[in-house]
């Protein structure tokens, strides 16, 4: 699924209203009969609702959502933001036909003193500002929001928590955002919803499909987009009967260290439970009784060293490499790193302590190979490219990283984000708290080695990888929870996750 600015969605909604075509107030009409099934279908009609309605559609939304309500029995109140200038179009419109109806209590808002007062027990729904508010709420709107946000009540935001950004919120203050406990936004998800500061605002999110005109969706470009399983279905490679080891790649996988080698076998096991032909893990010395008890299915590389990596085998038999989880950062593995970048690896996967040794030696990012792919957690993030004071920032930056080193900056998270060489950024939607635990990184960087050395383009396995990943995780999760939760179990859910894309 696209995600589009606020501002193409503007221009989408117009397309919609001349070429479908549909009047303003249908395609209004047409919104708010979706929020009303999903208010009927989620609260109670024993609330009180407190509508608070803005100057613009958004606000329009509220008028007849509250209409549609009124005439199902809801006891509905409607507080209207009264700039003194009054509605216009739609809005306007929605107004008459509610005061029409007789059935809603409606009264204007034109100062603070006129504001009501909110009751815990009630429901507000929120119709203030959508996606056409262009700078930060202040004044008597910002105080409306301080109000709805201390009384405690429940709220429900109309398209999005109004004060909060499609996009951009840096600039923005968080106390004078609603606070939603779900948020019904009509057909795209805005960009902002996928950052994790802004969890506490958007609540739930709903995404409600109110018929846009599927031409100008497809027609219109943007570089953000949510992963979905259709996409990834295609992507899937399917085995032929005649197909032998040989045809799923050679993997080669440099981690672990002394203390650490628990990352090396979830990585292994992982990236053989995704399909790989052979898989050789490359150990330090004390790492192989281990690797060999636990994984029999994969072959072992031996470190001259005990203790870390310092040598890597030679590298022609290997379809792809995957290195960095728990290597460490000592001077001699740093400089094996350096070697290896050096050999022109081909494909690659690398997480963990490379990035943070890449991180120590920004120099030797230009040895990376072109699409190489990079799966660094937020932290790790900011050691490459310095400290971000928000998500949008961080997202900026995660592209232009992709974009000038060729490379896909996989930026793990609720929602990873895969940014791609020529500047498209995917969101994954799959995954969920539980995987917040120890070891789960390695195995995302063991399914998307996997991936790599078997015939998946680097792209591919990058999407591929982190949906997988997600969905194993949720799979292992309605077996034992989020609290029980370890990254072997979502090693175990793979089988069942890769089987889900095969319908
Ligand atoms: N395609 C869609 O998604 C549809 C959207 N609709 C609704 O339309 C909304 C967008 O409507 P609008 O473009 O009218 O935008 P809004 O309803 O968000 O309001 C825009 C108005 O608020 C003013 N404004 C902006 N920022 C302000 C600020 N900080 N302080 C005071 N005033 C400010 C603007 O000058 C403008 O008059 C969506 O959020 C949604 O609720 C629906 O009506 C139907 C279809
Ligand atoms: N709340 C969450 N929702 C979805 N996925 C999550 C969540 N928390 C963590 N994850 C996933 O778990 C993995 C954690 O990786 P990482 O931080 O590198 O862990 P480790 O270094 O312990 O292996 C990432 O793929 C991340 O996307
Ligand atoms: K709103």
């Amino acid at each position: 699924m696209k995600i589009f600015s606020t501002q193409q969605i503007a221009v989408i909604d117009q397309f919609t209203i001349e070429q479908e075509p549909i009047s303003d107030l249908d395609l209004m009409e047409r919104a708010s009969l979706q929020m009303t099934n999903w208010v009927v279908q989620n609260i109670s009609n024993e609330k009180k609702l407190m509508f608070f309605a803005g100057p613009g559609n958004n606000g329009g939304d509220a008028l007849a959502v509250a209409r549609l309500l009124a005439d199902l029995d809801y006891q509905c109140e409607m507080f209207v933001l009264d700039f003194g200038k009054g509605l216009k179009g739609a809005p306007a419109q929605n107004l008459i036909r509610l005061k029409e109806q007789r059935k809603v209590l409606v009264q204007m808002i034109a100062s603070e003193d006129d504001l009501p007062v909110i009751e815990k027990e009630h429901v507000v729904l929120d119709g203030l500002f959508g996606s056409g508010l262009n700078r930060m709420l202040d004044g008597l709107p910002a105080t409306i929001v301080e109000r709805v946000n201390a009384s405690g009540a429940k709220v429900v935001a109309i398209d999005i928590p109004s004060g909060l950004m499609g996009e951009d919120n840096s600039t923005n203050d968080r106390s004078r955002i609603v606070k939603a406990e779900h948020t019904l936004t009509l057909q795209f998800p805005k960009l902002s919803f996928f950052f994790p500061e802004h969890e506490a605002l958007l609540g739930k999110v709903e995404v409600l499909p109110i018929g846009l005109h599927p031409q100008v969706i497809e027609e219109t470009e943007t570089p953000y987009c949510l992963l979905e399983p259709d996409l990834l279905e295609q992507k899937l490679i399917c085995r032929s009967k005649f197909s032998h080891k040989g045809t799923f790649g050679h993997a080669l996988l440099i981690a672990g260290s002394y203390g650490k080698m628990g990352a090396s076998v979830l990585a292994a096991n992982a990236c053989l439970r995704s399909g790989v032909g052979l898989l050789t893990a490359h150990l330090p010395h004390s790492g192989y009784p281990i690797m060999q008890t636990a994984l029999p299915e994969a072959m072992c590389s031996i470190d001259p060293s005990d203790l870390m990596f310092t040598e890597f085998p030679p590298l022609d038999h290997f379809s792809a490499i995957g290195i960095g989880p728990a290597l460490g950062v000592k001077p001699n593995s740093r400089r094996a790193l350096k070697q290896l970048l050096e050999a022109k690896p081909g494909k690659i996967v690398l997480d963990a302590d490379a990035l943070n040794i890449l991180s120590m030696h920004p120099e030797w990012l230009k040895l990376l190979p072109v699409e190489a792919i990079l799966t660094p957690h937020p932290k790790e993030f900011e050691r490459l490219v310095g400290e971000s004071s928000n998500s949008y920032t961080r997202l900026q930056r995660q592209r232009d990283f992709a974009r000038e080193y060729q490379v896909y900056v996989v930026l793990k998270g609720a929602h990873t984000s895969i940014a791609t060489p020529d500047g498209m950024v995917y969101f994954n939607n799959t995954g969920n708290p539980g995987m917040a635990t120890a070891g789960s990184g390695d195995v995302l960087t063991g399914i998307i080695l996997g991936l790599l050395a078997q015939a998946y383009e680097p792209l591919d396995a990058a999407l591929l990888g982190v949906w997988i990943h997600g969905v194993a995780g949720d799979l292992a999760a309605e077996r034992s929870g989020y609290h029980a939760l370890i990254a072997s179990d979502v090693i175990q859910s793979l089988g069942k996750a890769f089987l889900s894309l095969r319908k």
